[in-house]
């Protein structure tokens, strides 16, 4: 075993994803280990079917998935499921809600599905609702919030259990610029001592909050490299894609077309 998969929380080794007959992640080999991890791509790439299956929600066509030294895939167990779920959280790309909970009832549900201990319950609900910013609102039902609030609901309903592991999908979708910053400063936070992958469209979300970078375009891995790396690779502005353009997403456009020459090459 190469030390990077002991010390990683996640491994995954050939895994495939099929909707019908189209492979939609196609023999995808990725470790990660603690840290702010940021999945990239274009539209379709494959990125939320990535997610949801470690997430569990969905089973993989084919290959190996392991949370925490434990395999998920389609051969595992409920039991085995059940324990890694308790160590997850989740945010859907489409997250679904009760609107005529409040925020304080519909988080405590979620930790009551997670298993979480029931004493513990209260306190670590105020506290997650605290770390997305509605501890005003924690008694307001969830159906008179604003979008960027219910997103923060979402984020809150995520982390009620301080998870080892937590999987975001497209988190600051619908979320101010403020709360942006907000929102990135406390995933590097969780990342200090959990890994957390954050799927994004936004480039500027991974320069600000990732220590690196999962690149996937049509279900294959395009690039992995740190946020550092990848901004480097932006090199200076050539002016060739028009004025504006940050390195950081001239590097993501670089990776790209690099990417898609081998692919035409071989
Ligand atoms: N339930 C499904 N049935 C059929 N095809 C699906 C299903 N879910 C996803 N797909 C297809 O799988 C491919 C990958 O989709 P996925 O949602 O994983 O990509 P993504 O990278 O998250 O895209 P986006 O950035 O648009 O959210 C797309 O071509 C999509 O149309």
């Amino acid at each position: 075993m190469s030390s990077t998969t002991a010390m990683s929380t996640v491994t995954v080794r050939k895994l495939t994803v099929r909707h019908r007959r189209t492979a939609v992640l196609d023999a995808v080999d990725l470790d990660f280990a603690p840290g702010v991890h940021g999945l990239l791509g274009p539209n379709g790439a494959g990125k939320t079917s990535l997610i949801r299956v470690l997430a569990t929600v969905a089973a993989p066509s084919g290959g190996q998935v392991e949370l925490f030294g434990s395999e998920v895939g389609a051969k595992s167990g409920h039991r085995s499921r059940a324990a890694v779920r308790r160590r997850l959280g989740y945010l859907p790309q489409e997250f679904g809600y009760y609107p005529g909970f409040t925020v304080r009832e519909f988080v405590a549900y979620v930790a009551w599905l997670k298993e979480m201990d029931a004493a513990a319950v209260p306190a670590a609900v105020e506290l997650a609702v605290a770390r997305v910013g509605l501890a005003d609102r924690i008694d307001a039902r969830v159906k008179t919030l604003s979008g960027g609030m219910v997103r923060r609901v979402g984020i809150a309903q995520a982390i009620v259990n301080d998870p080892d592991l937590l999987l975001l999908d497209e988190p600051t979708a619908g979320l101010d610029p403020e709360q942006r910053v907000e929102f990135r400063a406390l995933i590097r936070e969780l990342g200090s001592t959990s890994t957390v992958i954050v799927s994004t469209h936004l480039v500027e979300d991974v320069a600000a909050a990732c220590t690196d970078v999962t690149l996937i375009e049509a279900g294959r891995i395009a690039y992995r490299g740190t946020t550092q790396e990848l901004t480097a690779l932006g090199g200076e502005d050539t002016g060739a894609d028009g004025p504006d353009g940050n390195p950081i997403e001239r590097g993501y456009t670089a990776a790209l077309r690099a990417h898609r020459a081998a692919v035409a090459r071989r």
